[in-house]
């Protein structure tokens, strides 16, 4: 059955005034990335072995054993099309479904390459990349995360054997968490308090076998397990996070990564004279991979929602006859099109840290560390920000879709589930914006040093214009020129992270002061990581862009993304003087003039994303709009509906029924 909803998209397609194909290129990266991306996003979905809509019924038995099925049917697609590196992540993107390949590829093979010896990336990583060892990435503790120093896990050299001893003090030092440790890591990268000599040297990584290669069971001294059933149904649940207690395990000395820190045979611990905070660099990496992510999960809503606005209606029409697109409403628009300008603000800034991190990354092998702090600072403030304007937006796009959004059908619930550690897992969003805030307090003071700021606080150079300055906006146009815009968001965080800089040096160390104003450090921190993604999103915005009208819808969705923060945080633009009550009201005025223009071209827009309906999984976000009759039919598939009369009917209906009728002879 096709019901009438179907023409509304035709409908709203056919208004697009943009080359949808060219916003696809700009979208992916390029015409390469395009083509392997939509290559193998139509492989998984035409696969049934992928199959995915039953997720949220199947007991986590049931539901783990059917990762394994997909993870090793990955691996085999993988070997039989000869896939390359990065047609496999991506077929392996497009499975959907968090997995142990997710830490054997993203956090163990990363480790041994960043931090291993040349001659241990060379035992090791044949073996991993053939996937003859499956491993996993164990750093968090039962009762230690985001602190790692305070790990208590520890790795003593034993020079009489020429190994080291890892232990597990305590029930706090139980490693808790790790993604593919519970059921499946043949091997881990252990995170421990390398102790020497009778003294310690601080946490380093250490290669640890965790399970027999014939029978899988655990080697002696190792207690492994599940951690348990984790939020929403479905979600997170195909992973198996773990824990693990090593008890007295003996490794070869050579299982430590040795790259920035060497034990001698004699036990003596040699330094190299890097950084020790490169020990830190898998989870870089990996925040930097996390920011790229986040785009494709908000995107991923956002074109649930949109399509679902365009073809849901309600009101205005008293006579019975058509209703009102809920697009149409200004609220909805005003709710949605700020979520879907920052799904591509997210996307371009996304690609400018993976430029960022290939050059920080060139420079560190030229031992040039000059960048690291940096690199640090955007990876762990950009990761923070896009995760957490990510998850929200995934909820609020489940509340824009209305009640058909709680349906787990409208796929917002399981998204929504799977995303939201992504706040959490590699930093917790508010411990890594203090790091930010640590990182722009020290450039301010520094400026006072007379020491030019580089990189992303380059626009902390300009102090004294930017602590003067007032915005020269005077009507809502004023708000599209680029200059007016940035100009605002540099002040507003340039004056927030002096503010702070300011009230620390007023207690009586400067730990105090950080500690009680770690609120106001926190803000600053959004609004410096803020002016980062709107400078990205203009510079891409000047760039010469193929395609007719793409650049211009491009512009709509920059100024949307800016304008809807000046919107948000109001408060702050105005306290710290940047702009004034009227510019606040021009600014938004202006705003809802863009929400306008972007109306007709919304559906081409989340068009441009090419998501399969396989990769959406939602009867709401359909391509072609068939919603009703996809909800009525995935409706009649629940377990629930297998039988007419459900189970139970005899055991505790029947006398319910049996039991009133009783009382109502009474
Ligand atoms: C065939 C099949 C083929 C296919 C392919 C298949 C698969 C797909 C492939 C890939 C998938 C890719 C990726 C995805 C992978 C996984 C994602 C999915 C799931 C997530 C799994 C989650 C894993 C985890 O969560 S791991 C654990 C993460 N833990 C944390 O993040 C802990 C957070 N805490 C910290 O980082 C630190 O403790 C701290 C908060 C930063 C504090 O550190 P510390 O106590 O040392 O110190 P200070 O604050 O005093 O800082 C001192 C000094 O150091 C600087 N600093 C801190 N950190 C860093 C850093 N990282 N780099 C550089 N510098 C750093 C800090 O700024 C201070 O500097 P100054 O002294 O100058 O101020
Ligand atoms: C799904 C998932 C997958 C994961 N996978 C892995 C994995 O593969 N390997 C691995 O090693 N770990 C993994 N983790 C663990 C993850 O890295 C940690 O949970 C994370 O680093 C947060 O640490 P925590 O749990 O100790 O939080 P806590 O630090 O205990 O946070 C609790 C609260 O305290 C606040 N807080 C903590 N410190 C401060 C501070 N200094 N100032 C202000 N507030 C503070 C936080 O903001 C938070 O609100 C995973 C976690 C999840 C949820």
């Amino acid at each position: 059955m096709v019901v009438a909803s179907v023409d509304n998209l035709a409908d709203e397609r056919s208004k697009a005034q943009f080359d949808v194909g060219a916003m696809k290129i700009v979208w992916a990266g390029s015409k390469h990335v395009f083509d392997v991306t939509d290559r193998m996003a139509r492989i998984v979905a035409s696969d049934p072995e992928f199959r995915k809509d039953n997720r949220t019924t199947l007991g986590r038995k049931e539901l783990f054993k059917n990762t394994l099925r997909k993870m090793a049917h990955v691996v085999k697609r993988a070997n039989e099309l000869r896939l390359t590196e990065e047609e496999a992540s991506k077929l392996r993107f497009f499975v959907d479904e968090p997995g142990y390949l997710d830490l054997h590829w993203g956090m163990f093979v990363p480790a041994i390459k960043g931090q291993g010896t040349e001659e241990q990336q060379e035992k090791w990583l044949p073996l991993a990349s053939r996937m003859e060892i499956i491993g996993c990435y164990a750093q968090t503790e039962l009762g230690h995360g985001s602190n790692v120093q305070g790990l208590e896990t520890t790795a003593t050299f034993d020079p009489k054997t020429d190994e080291f001893i890892i232990h597990s003090p305590s029930l706090t030092s139980y490693k808790w968490w790790p993604g593919g440790l519970g059921k499946v890591s043949t091997h881990v990268v252990v995170y421990a308090r390398l102790v020497s000599g009778g003294q310690e040297h601080g946490i380093y990584g250490f290669i640890v076998q965790l399970r027999s290669l014939d029978d899988h069971t655990p080697l002696p001294g190792i207690i492994i397990g599940d951690i348990g059933t984790k939020f929403g149904s479905g979600a997170y649940n195909t992973m198996d996070n773990g824990f693990v207690c090593f008890n007295r395990v003996r490794i070869p000395r050579n299982h430590m990564l040795m790259r920035f820190c060497q034990v001698t045979r004699e036990g003596n611990v040699c330094l190299s004279d890097v950084p020790k905070q490169m020990v830190y660099g898998t989870m870089v990496y990996v925040r930097q991979t996390i920011v790229s992510d986040a785009s494709w999960a908000l995107s991923r809503a956002v074109c649930i929602a949109v399509r679902y606005s365009a073809i849901r209606r309600q009101f205005g029409s008293q006579d019975r006859g058509i209703e009102t697109q809920v697009l149409d409403y200004k609220t909805q628009q005003s709710r949605l099109f700020p979520l879907l300008a920052s799904a591509y603000a997210f996307r371009f800034v996304g690609e400018w840290l993976k430029w960022l991190y290939a050059d920080v990354t060139e420079r560190l092998q030229a031992n040039d560390f000059s960048t690291l702090p940096e690199a640090h600072a955007c990876t762990a403030g950009l990761k923070s920000l896009t995760t957490s304007v990510t998850a929200d937006a995934i909820e609020e796009c489940r509340k824009l879709c209305g009640g058909h959004g709680y349906l787990c059908s409208s796929g917002l619930p399981e998204l929504f589930a799977v995303y939201v550690p992504a706040c959490t897992y590699e930093g917790d969003n508010v411990v890594l914006l203090l790091q930010v805030a640590r990182f722009l307090v020290k450039t301010v003071s520094r400026l006072a040093a007379g020491k030019k700021p580089v990189g992303t606080t380059t626009y902390m150079g300009n102090a004294e214009h930017l602590m003067q300055c007032k915005s020269s906006a005077s009507s809502p146009e004023d708000w599209l020129k680029p200059s007016v815009v940035l100009e605002a968001f540099e002040a507003r965080a340039f004056r927030l992270a002096v503010a702070c800089a300011r009230d620390i040096s007023k207690f009586s160390t400067p730990e105090a002061g950080f500690a009680e104003l770690s609120i106001d450090l926190v803000e600053a921190a959004i609004a410096h990581c803020e002016v980062i993604v709107v400078s990205r999103f203009i510079e891409k915005v000047q760039q010469d862009i193929p395609g007719d009208g793409v650049k211009e819808q491009l512009q709509i969705l920059c100024f949307i993304y800016a304008l809807h923060l000046i919107h948000k945080h109001s408060g702050e633009f105005l306290s710290t003087g940047c702009i004034t009550p009227e510019q606040a009201t021009l600014a938004n005025e202006q705003l809802r003039t863009l929400y306008g223009q972007v109306r007709p071209n919304a559906v081409s827009l989340v068009d441009a994303f090419n998501y399969t309906d396989h990769y959406l999984g939602s009867a709401l976000g359909r391509y072609d709009g068939n919603v009703y009759a996809t909800l009525y039919a995935q409706a009649l598939r629940d377990p629930l509906n297998d039988t007419v009369v459900p189970d139970g009917y005899e055991e505790f209906i029947r006398p319910v029924l049996k039991q009133t009728m009783r009382l109502s002879r009474l």
